[in-house]
């Protein structure tokens, strides 16, 4: 694991710890449980999205550019985004260095009706039960922070709450650990996390190695209707897509623009 990725896993490991003293997992559990029937389904919205599936994100700052927007209002990005058309919605929750908040999950949650994935470092049982508990319809699972056992329990806790698992990966390796354990919706991070440098080219390698049935979608670095359409032409079902849509001012228009891309792919 590079430095950066173990930082953010140790930070988030000690944030666990002090949310377990105070919500055990058995609470969480049960509240993860009583909240099933609000569940939407979050492959099933990428796979059924008309066009290339658009995963529009809410956030505030990352390690790679600093601060992205000063005030953010996730309630009101949430109704843009699903108004313009995004197909489901990424919220980043980690604190320090992207300004997340475990909160915007349901805030974005009650602004619209799109799932909601939750992206941050977990690694855990306890933080996939949070998540559902919480308000989300999917958790992310970076397979360069998890050993194949902790990437199983995250998949399999998932599934209790019919939470949908994107799987993040970056190279070869990767894809064949995610594979094994059974990923079926598939995130490939064009954004190398030592150099913070996003190539597209890294989707377009990968993808001819996933198996059939799989739904890819390609993160990060994505910004116009030509570099979906480069993606989608490859097999990717679609984009998630951050930085560039939250500094744009017109949301509506980022977003058409972006599915607008199979037409004539
Ligand atoms: O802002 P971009 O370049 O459109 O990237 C979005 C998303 O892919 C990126 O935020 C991301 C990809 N994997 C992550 C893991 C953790 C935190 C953030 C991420």
């Amino acid at each position: 694991m590079n430095d950066m990725l173990e930082k953010l896993y140790a930070a988030k490991a000690a944030v666990r710890e002090s949310d377990e003293a105070r919500e055990p997992l058995a609470v969480l559990r049960e509240r993860a449980l009583s909240r099933m029937r609000e569940r939407r389904n979050f492959r099933e919205a990428l796979a059924g999205a008309r066009g290339p599936a658009i995963i529009a994100e809410i956030k505030r700052a990352s390690p790679s550019v600093g601060i992205i927007v000063p005030k953010l209002d996730p309630s009101e990005i949430a109704r843009e985004y699903e108004a313009a058309g995004a197909d489901a919605i990424s919220v980043l929750t980690e604190s320090d260095h992207f300004l997340g908040d475990l909160a915007y999950v349901d805030i974005a949650r009650a602004a619209s009706t799109l799932p909601i994935l939750r992206k941050d470092f977990l690694s855990s049982r306890y933080e996939v039960a949070q998540s559902a508990a919480y308000g989300a319809d999917a958790v992310l699972a970076i397979v360069a922070g998890l050993s194949d056992e902790r990437l199983a329990e995250m998949v399999d806790e998932a599934r209790r709450y019919a939470l949908g698992v994107l799987v993040e990966v970056h190279t070869e390796d990767e894809l064949r650990r995610a594979v094994a354990a059974g990923a079926r919706i598939l995130g490939i991070n064009n954004r190398n996390l030592h150099t913070f440098e996003t190539d597209l080219a890294v989707t377009e390698e990968l993808l001819p190695l996933v198996p059939s049935g799989t739904i890819v979608i390609s993160e990060s670095g994505v910004k116009s209707q030509d570099d979906v359409r480069r993606l989608v032409a490859q097999g990717a079902r679609g984009v998630l897509v951050g930085e560039s849509l939250m500094r744009s001012d017109d949301k509506h228009e980022a977003i058409r623009a972006l599915k607008g891309a199979t037409v004539t792919a």
